[in-house]
């Protein structure tokens, strides 16, 4: 018996599709399943940018060798019954904006590893699906995320016969909906903690990617209030798009600029990234006197390894160590009741209009 075709609503449309995309994570926290993610993340040529031959050498005779079975640790540190972390917050999200979007189809894929955008794509399309609202779920631009996404999502969509006709949601670093999901979640954690001090700890780039954001060349990283504000230059730059998110989170809150700071954390080799250095900036922090440190993690809608493990059990350890009393990592936007409405708000915007 062949399969019921499904019922359309829209005929000569099909039903619309909605794919959130985020990074990707490894299928088990053990080190081959690891080595085979951080395979495919790091030949990305947007991830690594360098030449095609440095790359596989830097790849294969420096990283792979020794990089999975830290990983896999880390990785077996926040992993849980329900699986990855970052996994399974997105794979919630998708399902509660699938309710709340009853005439749309939701689905879930991932950049790198599993589920992947071929397969989310290949669902929508089964169901029915030609116009597909594809939402990145990284607030703010960079080549290595957001742009690695949408060539992807462009490069498997363009393999089909039947086409299907995509929009993009842009970056949305500042979108109140997402300032006001996180000052949502941040609330209570705040107003029971009384931190002395808020840093804002977004995962960092190389200065080079920076750099080479810039439409004109003359702008990023060149002075150092470059980020503070957006113009043409630096419309697509990932350190502005992070300095508007602590400036609107800040405001949402009313936190008192002159305790309040931002940083970069998982950065990986040794060419400069953006600076500040979370994991110096806490010690530092410790240092100058602070006890009560609450830290956000806006580049990430998800708990992951990079802000459980990287913040919630490392920064921490360094952050005592160097005299500070307590840190808290304040949860992600994860499938919270204020991003769920956000982040269906967000879709709504893009979604074809009968
Ligand atoms: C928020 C957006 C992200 C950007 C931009 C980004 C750039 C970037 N990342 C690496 C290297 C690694 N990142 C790793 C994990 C990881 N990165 C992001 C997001 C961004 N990365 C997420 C959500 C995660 C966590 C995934 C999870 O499973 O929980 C890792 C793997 C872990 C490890 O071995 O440390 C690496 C490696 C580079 C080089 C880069 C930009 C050039
Ligand atoms: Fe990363
Ligand atoms: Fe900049």
């Amino acid at each position: 018996m062949p399969e019921a075709s499904p019922k359309l609503t829209h005929p000569h449309h099909g039903r619309p599709g909605v794919l959130l995309i985020n990074l990707g994570t490894p299928d088990a926290p053990e080190t081959p399943e690891v080595r085979r993610y951080l395979r495919q993340f790091l030949s990305d040529p947007r991830v690594l940018d360098i030449n095609p031959v440095g790359r596989a050498a830097l790849l294969n005779l420096i990283i792979l060798p020794t990089r999975p079975a830290k990983s896999a640790e880390a990785y077996r540190e926040v992993w849980t019954d329900m699986g990855s972390p970052l996994l399974f917050h997105g794979e919630a999200l998708a399902k509660e904006i699938a309710q709340h979007i009853p005439e749309a189809v939701v689905v879930l894929a991932m950049r790198y590893g599993n589920p992947s955008i071929a397969a989310g794509l290949a669902q929508l399309q089964k169901a029915g699906c030609d116009e597909i609202v594809v939402f990145p779920l990284f607030p703010q631009y960079a080549s290595s995320s957001t742009g690695s996404a949408v060539e992807a999502i462009y490069a498997e969509a363009s393999k089909l016969w039947n086409t299907p006709f995509l929009r993009i949601v842009p970056p949305f670093y500042d979108d109140p909906e997402f300032i006001e999901s996180f000052a949502e979640v941040a609330r209570p954690v705040l107003d029971e903690m009384q931190p002395d001090h808020v840093l804002f700890s977004y995962h960092g780039l190389p200065e080079r990617h920076v750099t080479k954001s810039d439409a004109t060349g003359q702008h990023c990283l060149k002075t150092p209030d470059c980020c503070e504000s957006i113009g043409f230059a630096n419309r697509q730059c990932y350190g502005a798009h992070c300095h508007a998110t602590t400036a609107a989170i800040q405001s949402a809150l009313e936190l008192n600029p002159t305790h309040v700071s931002a940083a970069y954390q998982s950065r990986l080799g040794r060419t400069p990234w953006l600076r500040p250095y979370t994991d110096f900036e806490v010690v530092e922090l410790a240092k100058r006197g602070v006890k009560k440190l609450a830290v956000f993690c806006p580049s990430f809608v998800a708990d992951c390894l990079e802000t459980i493990e990287e913040i919630g059990i490392r920064a921490e350890e360094d952050f005592k160590k160097a005299g500070g009393e307590e840190l808290r990592l304040i949860p992600s936007l994860n499938s919270s009741e204020r991003w769920v409405r956000g982040a269906t708000k967000i879709v709504r915007r893009h979604l074809p209009v009968r």
